[in-house]
């Protein structure tokens, strides 16, 4: 059996999987005391560990710290990289990339190997363009949903609202509704972005994964939930390493 870690700046997202079939998979805050408790007692079946993570990396290294605590099992982190399996990153310093985003941009090319938009919406969120050849055309990097509530509750002195995660685009009348609708409205803005890109890069589908996917669908994205992209092509990678 094999555990697949997705270490996120929010969530670690685990799964343990057999021959790729999905046995249990499971969610825990990255702040919570041992993120990965759930495990506990079902350790001894791990045979390998698969990593992908964009913590810090003092976060990184607790993890390690957990991970060696959970099992004894090798642990292998995985980074972005230049091109696999015809799938070309447009970074000129691959090693720059969150190791996330080539982790899902990789589980949606694997799986389909066609043009398709590539949505994270998690603590940040992401959008990675991959064309019908394989080449990662670039992306783009906005704050995610909570961060814009923390950015606008602690970098302003006279907003005082009550956060709120409404799909309502129409102009507030208070403090409260012009930061909820204003969030959900500039979300609603960047969904009808990615679809202009969409139509003009010539690209099929658009995968969503991350804890606010289901909000950006709710908000018109014409998207398929993939929640466990990242670990898909975690999965896929540690596989062909592991074949050598
Ligand atoms: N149970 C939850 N705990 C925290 N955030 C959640 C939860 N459910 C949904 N979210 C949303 O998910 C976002 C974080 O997404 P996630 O995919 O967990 O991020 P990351 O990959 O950065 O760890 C937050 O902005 C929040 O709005
Ligand atoms: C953009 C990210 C913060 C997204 O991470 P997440 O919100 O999923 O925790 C992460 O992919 C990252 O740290 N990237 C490094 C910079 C880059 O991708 O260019
Ligand atoms: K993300």
């Amino acid at each position: 059996m094999r555990l697949l870690v997705d270490a996120g700046n929010t969530r670690i997202k685990w799964r343990l999987d057999s021959d790729g079939r999905v046995v249990d998979q499971g969610a825990a805050l990255l702040v919570d005391r041992n993120p990965l408790a759930a495990l506990a007692g079902r350790a001894d079946a791990v045979e390998r560990v698969a990593v992908s993570v964009v913590a810090a990396e003092e976060q990184r290294e607790r993890l390690s710290q957990l991970l060696s605590d959970l099992t004894g099992a090798p642990v292998r982190y995985h980074w972005a990289e230049a091109a696999r399996g015809g799938l070309v990153n447009a970074y000129s310093s691959p090693s720059k990339m969150g190791a996330d985003r080539w982790h899902a941009m990789y589980g949606a090319w694997a799986s389909r190997r066609q043009g398709c938009a590539v949505v994270d919406a998690g603590s940040a969120v992401t959008v990675d363009y991959v064309d019908d050849a394989g080449r990662h055309l670039g992306g783009f990097i906005l704050p995610g949903l909570q961060m814009m509530f923390r950015s606008l509750k602690t970098d302003a002195a006279r907003i005082g609202f009550d956060p709120d995660q409404v799909l309502e685009v129409a102009p507030g009348r208070s403090t409260t509704e012009c930061v909820n609708h204003g969030l959900a409205w500039l979300s609603a803005g960047m969904v009808s972005r990615i679809q202009q890109d969409m139509a003009s890069f010539g690209l099929r589908e658009t995968l969503v994964t991350g804890g606010d996917a289901d909000r950006l669908v709710r908000l018109g994205l014409n998207g398929i939930i993939k929640p466990g992209l990242v670990l898909d092509g975690l999965a896929k990678i540690d596989g062909e390493e592991l074949a050598g």
